[in-house]
């Protein structure tokens, strides 16, 4: 089985900002992640809540590997969704939190994992499940001193900031401690890519 516990430094560690296309049409998916990409954004999510999720992913996974370009798979909740992103060609999962069904069948498929946590409890689940990387949700609710404060109990864990972060508040959650930030809503203003892509 690939080693992945490495695959969010070389994803996201020089580039910290991972863009989240969720409910949009599958067209609309590819012409965003493209302009993510050619921003230089680090990676893109397509989150998989419907059918017409899973076409988006299909259709971005195929458009990544012209660029070769990864795409990971979001709202990942169960085992048998692990597999059909999996057979879609996603390389990561990201659930909204943290779930030992979704996070061992990610690895059975060879997909890195990126679980959801809003507490301490759910950090220490998620570092006793093997996972280094984790997606701090929802971020704006957080705020800042809760990624300040995770720092001392957990120096080695790499947290994204997700949810109701844009390009005027996602600098002060890099200075809190997040590794990382991923932006949904806020990449539909095209102005708002380019100053998020300055981060990177
Ligand atoms: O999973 C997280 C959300 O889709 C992203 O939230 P956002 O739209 O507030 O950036």
């Amino acid at each position: 089985m690939a080693d992945l516990t490495d695959y969010f430094d070389r994803t996201l560690g020089g580039a910290p900002v991972m863009a989240i296309l969720r409910g949009l049409p599958p067209a609309r998916t590819v012409e965003l992640a493209e302009r993510a990409w050619d921003s230089g954004l680090g990676a893109v999510e397509v989150p998989v809540q419907d059918a017409e999720g899973l076409e988006s992913l299909h259709r971005t996974v195929e458009a990544g590997r012209r660029r070769g370009r990864p795409v990971g798979a979001g709202t990942v909740v169960t085992a048998d969704l692990v597999r059909q992103v999996a057979a879609a060609g996603a390389e990561f999962t990201v659930a909204p939190g943290t779930d030992p069904r979704v996070a061992a069948a990610s690895a059975a498929a060879g997909l890195a994992h990126l679980p959801g946590v809003a507490t301490a409890s759910d950090v220490q689940q998620a570092v006793s499940l093997g996972l280094t990387w984790v997606k701090a949700f929802p971020a704006s609710v957080l705020g800042p001193d809760w990624f300040r404060a995770m720092r001392g109990p957990f120096p080695r864990v790499r947290f994204v900031a997700t949810g109701g972060i844009d390009s005027a508040n996602a600098a002060d959650y890099l200075a809190a401690g997040a590794s990382a930030v991923a932006v949904g809503s806020a990449l539909e203003d095209l102005a708002a890519v380019d100053r998020l892509a300055a981060l990177v």
